[in-house]
């Protein structure tokens, strides 16, 4: 049996009437049933705190990217710009969710908006453009930009903390820890990082790029950029996602051997 995890959705409109659905890219689904070796469980933006109801069920949880943004009242920021996307749903899903799957040591990968409610979430703040901050660099990719390879493809480099848990992770591949490419799809980016966020990764311009969490008892941490589009073309995106599993099937280990069930198996 697979173990189970739980993608995050995001509240989007749909159809002619654009009817509001909750949804989440076929990448999530595609990466929890190739390299992770899960189960995909879409976990609907609530707009409420359901981790009790969810997490005693789950072995990992997955916060996927989106266009929308976190919204200012949970890290005291200023107002979004008019028209900057919103999803109050989400945010009061996952911040909750967030908090718990950590203290109860459930594995959680936090990918790009999921990475900023992670930061959010133990009490980080956020800057909303940082394209327009001086010194930045532009983070993100033209909304109307419908090349793939340009809108995903790998834009800026990366330097990893040695030693990191990152590091660690993709101990015995073969890449430089200065200068790693990643794509980059965010206006968004860590401003104050949370209290126990362990910044592991950084943009030239300084941008925190991947965090740990310190004293998490499971797997927990947090990219900016998204492995889920490379994972078939990189190792060093596949690993991420191969560790991601091994968590969760540990995780599942111990949550049916409290409850007499049989240990799942991750897919080959
Ligand atoms: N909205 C936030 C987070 C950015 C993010 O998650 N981007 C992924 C968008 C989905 C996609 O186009 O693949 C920000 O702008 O920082």
């Amino acid at each position: 049996m697979r173990p189970l995890i739980g993608i995050s959705c995001c509240v989007k409109p749909f159809g002619p009437s654009g009817m509001p659905n909750h949804a989440a890219s076929d990448h999530y689904v595609r990466v929890v049933l190739g390299p992770v070796g899960g189960m995909p469980v879409l976990l609907p933006a609530a707009g409420e705190d359901v981790s009790r109801e969810l997490l005693s069920r789950l072995d990992g949880l997955l916060l996927t990217g989106s266009r929308s943004n976190v919204c200012p009242v949970y890290y005291d920021g200023p107002d979004h710009a008019e028209g900057t996307p919103e999803d109050q749903a989400r945010d009061a899903t996952t911040l909750p969710l967030i908090r718990a799957a950590i203290a109860a040591g459930v594995p959680l990968l936090a990918i790009c908006r999921g990475f900023q409610e992670l930061n959010v979430a133990l009490g980080g703040s956020l800057d909303q453009r940082v394209q327009d901050l001086e010194g930045r660099m532009d983070h993100s990719t033209p909304t109307d930009q419908t090349i793939a390879r340009v809108r995903t493809g790998k834009a800026h480099p990366v330097r990893i903390e040695p030693g990191s848990s990152l590091a660690r992770l993709w101990a015995g591949l073969d890449y430089d820890a200065g200068t790693v490419p990643v794509n980059s799809l965010h206006n968004q980016a860590v401003r104050r990082p949370a209290p126990r966020l362990r910044p592991e990764a950084w943009a030239p311009d300084g941008t925190i790029e991947a965090a740990s969490i310190e004293d998490a008892p499971g797997f927990a941490l947090g990219v900016q950029w998204h492995p889920e589009y490379d994972w078939e073309r990189d190792a060093l995106s596949r690993r991420i996602f191969d560790r991601f599993g091994q968590a969760a099937v540990s995780h599942a280990a111990r949550r049916n051997a409290g409850a007499g069930l049989p240990t799942p198996i991750a897919a080959e």
